[in-house]
C-alpha cells in the first residue's frame, strides 16, 4: 500500500531521515516491504514524485501496566490514528488457535518475547490491510530484535516514540487490578515482565532518545492528567489535525476538522 522512492540528490543532508526521503502512494494488494522497496530517481530525468506523505507510525512503549492501551484508547478518540496492539495481535493468535497460537500461550504464559518475525509478519498484515494512514503501534518494539526486524521487513521509521514511564510498584498494583482475565496478569509472571522489560526494552528506549524521537511520559496520575502530557506531542503534528473521531470532550476538538471518510 506504500511506495518509498528515493529521490538521488547531493542536496540531500544525511540528517534528512527517511521520513523526507519517504514518499508513498497508496496501491492495495502489495505487501509492505515489496511497496517500500527503493527506487532511485534522477531528478534531471524530470520525474516527478508523488505527492502523498509517508503513513504516520508512532511506537508505544512502556512497562507492563504503565497505562499504553488506556492512553491510546485516548489518542484514537481524539487524533484519529488506528490502534495496533501487539499483545492483542498475539492472543487473538491463541484466541483462533492457530499454528503459532501454542507457541505464543506458553510464551506470554512465561513473560517472554514471542520471536519477532511472527510479530511484525502479524503487524504487517494489519498495516497492509488497512485504509489508515496513521498508526499507533503499542506494545512494539519489546526489543532491539523487534525494532530490527520491523525496520528489515516493513522497512519504516516511526515518526513519534511515546515511553509511559511508570514505578514497578505503581504497575505491580495496576496489571493485578487489571481483571481482564489475561494468563500474564499474575505476580510471578508479572516479576518475570519487569526483568524483561529492563534488560530488552531499556535499550530500545534509549535507541530512540538518542535518535531525538522519544517522548517521556509520566505515567502516574489520573488517566486525564496524563492525557494532557501525551495532547501537545501529537497536537503538533499537522497531518494529525485531519481528524476522523473528533471527541468533543477534547481541549483540541473545536480546532481539529472532522473528516467522515
Ligand atoms: N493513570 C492510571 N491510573 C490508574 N490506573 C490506570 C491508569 N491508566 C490505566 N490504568 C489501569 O491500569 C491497568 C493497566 O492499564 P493498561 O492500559 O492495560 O496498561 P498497559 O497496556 O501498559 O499494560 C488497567 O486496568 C487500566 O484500567
Ligand atoms: N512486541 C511484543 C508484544 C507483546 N509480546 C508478548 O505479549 C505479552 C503481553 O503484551 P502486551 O503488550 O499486551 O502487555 P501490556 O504491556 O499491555 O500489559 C508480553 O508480555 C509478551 O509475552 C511479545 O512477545 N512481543
Ligand atoms: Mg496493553
Amino acid at each position: 500500500m506504500w511506495r518509498r522512492v528515493a529521490l538521488f540528490s547531493p542536496m540531500m543532508k544525511k540528517s534528512s531521515s527517511s521520513r523526507s526521503l519517504t514518499l508513498n502512494q497508496k496501491g492495495f494488494g502489495l505487501k509492505v516491504g515489496e511497496s517500500f522497496a527503493t527506487e532511485i530517481i534522477n531528478p534531471e530525468e524530470g520525474v516527478s514524485p508523488p505527492k502523498e506523505k509517508a503513513p504516520f507510525i508512532t511506537f508505544v512503549l512502556g512497562g507492563p501496566g504503565s497505562g499504553k492501551g488506556t492512553q491510546c484508547e485516548r489518542i484514537v478518540e481524539t487524533f484519529g490514528l488506528t490502534h495496533l496492539s501487539a499483545g492483542d495481535l498475539l492472543r487473538r493468535e491463541i484466541a483462533f488457535n492457530t499454528k503459532n497460537g501454542a507457541m505464543i500461550l506458553n510464551l506470554i504464559k512465561e513473560g517472554k518475547i514471542v520471536p519477532s518475525e511472527v510479530t511484525v509478519k502479524l503487524i504487517q498484515k494489519e498495516l497492509e490491510s488497512s485504509d489508515s494512514r496513521k498508526f499507533l503501534i503499542d506494545g512494539f518494539p519489546r526489543t532491539e530484535e523487534n525494532r530490527v526486524a520491523f525496520e528489515r521487513i516493513i522497512r519504516a521509521d516511526p515518526d513519534v516514540v511515546l515511553f509511559f514511564d511508570c514505578p514497578e510498584e505503581e504497575m505491580v498494583k495496576r496489571v493485578l487490578n487489571r481483571n481482564q482475565g489475561r494468563v500474564d496478569d499474575n505476580i510471578t509472571t508479572m516479576k518475570k515482565r519487569l526483568k524483561i522489560f529492563e534488560a530488552l526494552n531499556r535499550p530500545v528506549i534509549d535507541y530512540y532518545e538518542n535518535k531525538g524521537k522519544l517522548y517521556t511520559i509520566n505515567a502516574v496520575g489520573t488517566v486525564d492528567d496524563i492525557f494532557q502530557q501525551v495532547l501537545p506531542i501529537f497536537s503538533s503534528f499537522e497531518q494529525l489535525k485531519e481528524c476522523r473521531h473528533v471527541n468533543p470532550k477534547s481541549p483540541l476538538g473545536s480546532s481539529l476538522v472532522e473528516n467522515s471518510s
